[in-house]
Order: C-alpha cells, then structure tokens, then sequence
C-alpha cells in the first residue's frame, strides 16, 4: 500500500521511525514533510498535502491511506479534513484504531506524537492499516452523507437544524 505521511515538529522523530517501520513491512511511504526540524514550523501544509495525495490516489483507483502526527493529533486531524474527501480520525488506543476503517473508512489516521510511545504508534497504525471498511449500509449511507454535504451543503432529506 502507498502510505503518505505529513507531521510537524512536535512528530518528527515518530515520523523518521514509522517510515522506516512501514518501508520495511513492505509499503510505499511518501513524506509530505517537514524535511528538518524546526520548532516554529506549521503543521497544516504538511497535513494538507498529505490529504490531497491520499485522496488523488484513491480516486486513480491507488491503494492509499495518509498518517499525520502532531503533538496532539488534533490540528494535523482538522488540516487533514479541510481536504475534500479527506476522512481524518483522531486515533488514541486500539478500538479507535479499528472503528476508523470499520465504522468511518477513514483514509487518514491522526495521533499525537506527545500522547503515546513510538510503539503504541506504531500498534494503531499497523491495525489501521490491516483493518477493512466494514461496507455495512448503515456506515456507507453516513459516510455518503458527509460525502453530500461536503459537495452541496445539504444532506436530502435531512434537515440541518
Ligand atoms: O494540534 C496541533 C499539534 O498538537 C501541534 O503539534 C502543537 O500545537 C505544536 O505545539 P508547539 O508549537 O507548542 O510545539
């Protein structure tokens, strides 16, 4: 699988191990950045274009899904989901890991690099990679939902109160 990854500073080093991690479980891993550290760098072009890679892979049919790291995860999770077709999840312990693909076929996982170890990254990721969209119509008519308002700013037949 293509794995695109994107963090800033606060992620660095996570990002510099779990490239190697993912390189030698066999996947195709493009760095969107940052490419040294410096401590007053931005995180959202680097989410960003991690996000937009993942979904232009998808929609050429690639086999794709993006990793963004923060301190928290948060920001690099709401960059990542500013990016049409971008499904960002926060992801912080093994059950989040596996809802993300199950519940929501998020293509971008997000977890902040001060929040866990290396290797309890690592574990998230590995099972969000491994884990299918479960394709259950509940699940498929939500995602469409979101899918629907990103494009029109309406859902039909859902009144947005
Ligand atoms: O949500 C944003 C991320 O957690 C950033 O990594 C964090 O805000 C960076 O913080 P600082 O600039 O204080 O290192």
């Amino acid at each position: 699988m293509r794995i695109h990854i994107a963090t800033d500073h606060a992620g660095l080093e996570f990002s510099q191990t779990l490239q190697q991690h993912l390189a030698e479980a066999g996947h195709e891993v493009i760095d969107h950045g940052p490419t040294s550290y410096d401590p007053l760098d931005d995180y959202p072009s680097f989410c960003i274009g991690a996000a937009q890679a993942v979904v232009a892979d998808q929609q050429a049919g690639v086999d794709a899904l993006g990793v963004v790291f923060g301190g928290s995860g948060n920001g690099e999770q709401i960059a990542a989901n500013k990016v049409e077709g971008a499904r960002a999840a926060l992801v912080w312990n093994r059950s989040t890991a596996e809802l993300a693909r199950q519940h929501n076929d998020a293509n971008v996982i997000s977890i902040g690099a001060r929040q866990h170890t290396v290797d309890e990254a690592i574990e998230f990721i590995d099972l969000f990679i491994a884990t299918p969209f479960s394709a259950e119509e509940r699940h498929a008519r939500r995602i469409a939902q979101l899918a629907e308002f990103e494009a029109t700013g309406a859902i039909a037949g859902h009144e947005i109160r």
